[in-house]
C-alpha cells in the first residue's frame, strides 16, 4: 500500500487527474460512444502515469539534493528500480489501450508521449524544454477526434489552443521551483528568461489561445459564437490581462503562478465548450 500510495504520488497527481479529465471532455464534446470513450480516458490516464513517474525517477538525485520533501523517490518511499517498472508498464498499456481505437490514435498517442519522455529525458534543462509541450499539447486535441470511427485531425485553432496551453503550463509550472533548478543546473527556456517574462509570454500565450478558438469555431463570424464561449472567453482575457499588467507593475510573485493556471483552466474549459466544433 506504501508503495502504491509512494508511486501515485509521483505520477504529479494533480496534472495527471486535470490532462485525463480533459480527454475525458473532449471525447464527450465529440460525440464518442462510451467503449471509445473509456478507453481514450484510461490510455491517457496511463500515458499521464508513464510521464509523471518517470519525470521524479530521472530527477530523483536533483531532487533529494535540494531536499524536495514532496517527492516520494527522494524521500526514498520506494525504490528507483519500482519506480522505473511502473512507468515502463504504464507506457506499455497507454499504447495498448490506444491501439484498438485505430493506428491514428496510436501514432499520435506515441508522439504525444514521446515528447513528453524527451522532455524528462533532457529537453527540460535546455532553452527547448518548450517544444515538448508546444508538440505534445498541440496534438492533444486530436487524440479525441482520431478516437471517433470516422478519425480526423483536429482543426488548426484546436492545435494553436492547446500549443498555448501546453506553452503556459510550461512557463508557469517552473516558477516557483527556480531557485531550486539553479542549484542543481536545470536551465530551460524559463530560467533563462526569469520569472517576469515567463509569466507574460505565459499569458499572452492563454490570451492568444482563446483567440485562436474564438476566430476558429466562429469561422470568423464572431455573431455565432454561444454565450458560453464568449463568457469563457471573457474570463481568459480578463485573468491574462491582469496576470500580465502585475507582472509588469510589481515584483514577480508566486500569484502569477495561480493567476496563469486559472487563465489556463479557464481557456481549457473554453476548448471544451466549443468541443463540437472540433468534429466539423
Ligand atoms: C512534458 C510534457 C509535454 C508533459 C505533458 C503532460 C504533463 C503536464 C505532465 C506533468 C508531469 C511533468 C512532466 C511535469 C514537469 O516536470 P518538471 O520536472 O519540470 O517539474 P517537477 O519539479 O514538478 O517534477
Amino acid at each position: 500500500m506504501r508503495i502504491v500510495r509512494a508511486l501515485w504520488g509521483s505520477t504529479h497527481p494533480g496534472p495527471t487527474l486535470v490532462v485525463t479529465v480533459l480527454a475525458l471532455t473532449l471525447g464527450i464534446a465529440v460525440g464518442l460512444e462510451l467503449w471509445r470513450l473509456t478507453l481514450l480516458a484510461l490510455a491517457v490516464f496511463a500515458g499521464q502515469v508513464s510521464i509523471g513517474i518517470s519525470n521524479d525517477a530521472l530527477d530523483a538525485a536533483r531532487d533529494r539534493a535540494v531536499g524536495r520533501t514532496d517527492k516520494p523517490l527522494a524521500r526514498g518511499d520506494v525504490s528507483l528500480r519500482a519506480a522505473w517498472g511502473a512507468a515502463s508498464v504504464a507506457l506499455l498499456v497507454a499504447l495498448a489501450l490506444s491501439a484498438p481505437l485505430g493506428w491514428r490514435m496510436l501514432a499520435a498517442h506515441a508522439l504525444f508521449l514521446g515528447s513528453a519522455w524527451a522532455y524528462n529525458a533532457g529537453l527540460k534543462s535546455s532553452a527547448l524544454s518548450i517544444v515538448p509541450f508546444i508538440v505534445s499539447f498541440g496534438i492533444f486535441p486530436s487524440l479525441a477526434t482520431l478516437s471517433a470511427p470516422d478519425p480526423v485531425f483536429a482543426p488548426g485553432w484546436a492545435w494553436i489552443a492547446g500549443a498555448a496551453l501546453g506553452s503556459a503550463v510550461h512557463l508557469t509550472n517552473v516558477l516557483p521551483d527556480l531557485d531550486d533548478d539553479a542549484r542543481t543546473g536545470v536551465r530551460g527556456l524559463p530560467h533563462r528568461l526569469g520569472a517576469r517574462v515567463s509569466a507574460v509570454l505565459a499569458a499572452s500565450a492563454v490570451l492568444a489561445g482563446g483567440i485562436a478558438v474564438l476566430l476558429g469555431t466562429s469561422g470568423g463570424d464572431l455573431a455565432t459564437v454561444s454565450i458560453v464561449s464568449w463568457l469563457f472567453f471573457a474570463g481568459v482575457a480578463v485573468v491574462a490581462g491582469w496576470t500580465i499588467v502585475r507582472a509588469l507593475v510589481r515584483p514577480p510573485a508566486r500569484v502569477l503562478f495561480r493567476l496563469v493556471m486559472v487563465a489556463a483552466l479557464l481557456l481549457a474549459a473554453q476548448l471544451v465548450a466549443s468541443g463540437a466544433a472540433l468534429a466539423e
